[in-house]
């Protein structure tokens, strides 16, 4: 394995770090803990990084893998133990608080033959703005032959706090048109579409519109199979029983100004979480660490 190689960039406004290990190479910003892109030699992207991505401070980034945290998606669709922790009369910012804020860098060392990059997160006292709690974050990145995430919340205060969360992953794909999600046959999902029904899931997921679901009680292994670039992606999750699948297609898509007209062909977003019934309680003193590891295989 050769040495780590860690060079500081700048894009735009966000402090970046691209890192270099084995085959590997990573491009992780200080906002928001957000890996932008990782990549195998050799390989197309495994996470896509969005040629019209914006790299403002304080404007959330829509590639990579964004945190949401703590809550998921929209406030008010959260169960209400998850709404009850903010203390704001303010519209509720989509995806949480953390995606466009600092983190502090832990470092970046060596750990056998992987690479071990930490952000970390202290709670300021009295908690982040309109969300009173003392909870600890932790993203933990490691570089072996594959990409492993992990999210742990740590509550330091007295009270329980309940969060949603994702790890909102883009996956670079040849054309999501012509790749299928295997792992989900026979699963229950919410079709937020369509007025957020539940649907029982028959076979693999194939893309022919916008997508937007939440797909519950998830088994730990979900792929992406993609028979023009011959591979398949690999995810495996921890700590986490549901996972949202997103595609915005043309219309949403052609509404972003960060996104090219048909970026949506590009990328596929499986974000492995906590949402729904599965959302975390963390007691006094308690820990969760949500993760996913992604490879993948050559068809
Ligand atoms: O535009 P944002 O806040 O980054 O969210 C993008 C998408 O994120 C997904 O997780 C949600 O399920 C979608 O509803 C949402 O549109």
């Amino acid at each position: 394995m050769s040495t780590p190689n860690v060079e500081a960039v700048k894009l735009d406004e966000l402090n970046c770090w691209r890192i270099r290990h084995g085959q590997a190479e990573l491009l992780v910003a200080q906002q928001g803990a957000h890996i932008l892109s990782y990549q195998v030699a050799g390989q197309p992207p495994l996470i896509w990084l969005n040629d019209e991505a914006v790299f403002k401070a304080g404007k959330s980034i829509r590639a990579g893998v964004p945190v949401c945290w703590p809550w998921f998606g929209n406030l008010a669709r959260n169960p209400q133990s998850v709404q009850a922790m903010r203390i704001s009369s303010e519209p509720a910012a989509p995806h949480g608080l953390v995606r466009a804020i600092d983190w502090e860098l832990g470092g970046i060392e060596a750990e056998g033959e992987s690479l071990k990059i930490e952000f970390l997160l202290p709670c300021p006292e009295g908690g982040l703005p309109g969300w009173p709690h003392k909870v600890d974050l932790k993203l933990s990145i490691r570089l072996d032959e594959q990409l492993h995430i992990s999210l742990t919340s740590h509550n330091q205060g007295t009270d329980t706090v309940t969060i949603s969360q994702a790890l909102h992953s883009y996956f670079a794909v040849s054309d999501v048109r012509n790749v299928h999600v295997e792992g989900l046959d026979g699963l229950s999902y919410i079709e937020t579409l369509d007025d957020w029904k539940t649907v029982t899931q028959s076979g693999d997921l194939h893309f022919t519109g916008e997508t937007d679901r939440i797909y519950l009680d998830t088994p730990t292994q979900l792929s992406i199979v993609d028979p023009s670039w011959e591979r398949r992606i690999e995810l495996t999750s921890s700590g986490s029983r549901s996972a949202v699948i997103w595609n915005p297609w043309t219309e949403r898509a052609a509404a972003f100004s960060d996104m090219a007209d048909d970026g949506w062909q590009r990328m596929l977003c499986i974000e492995t979480a906590n949402v729904m019934g599965d959302v975390v309680a963390l007691a006094p003193g308690a820990s969760h660490t949500l993760g996913v590891s992604i490879g993948s295989k050559v068809l």
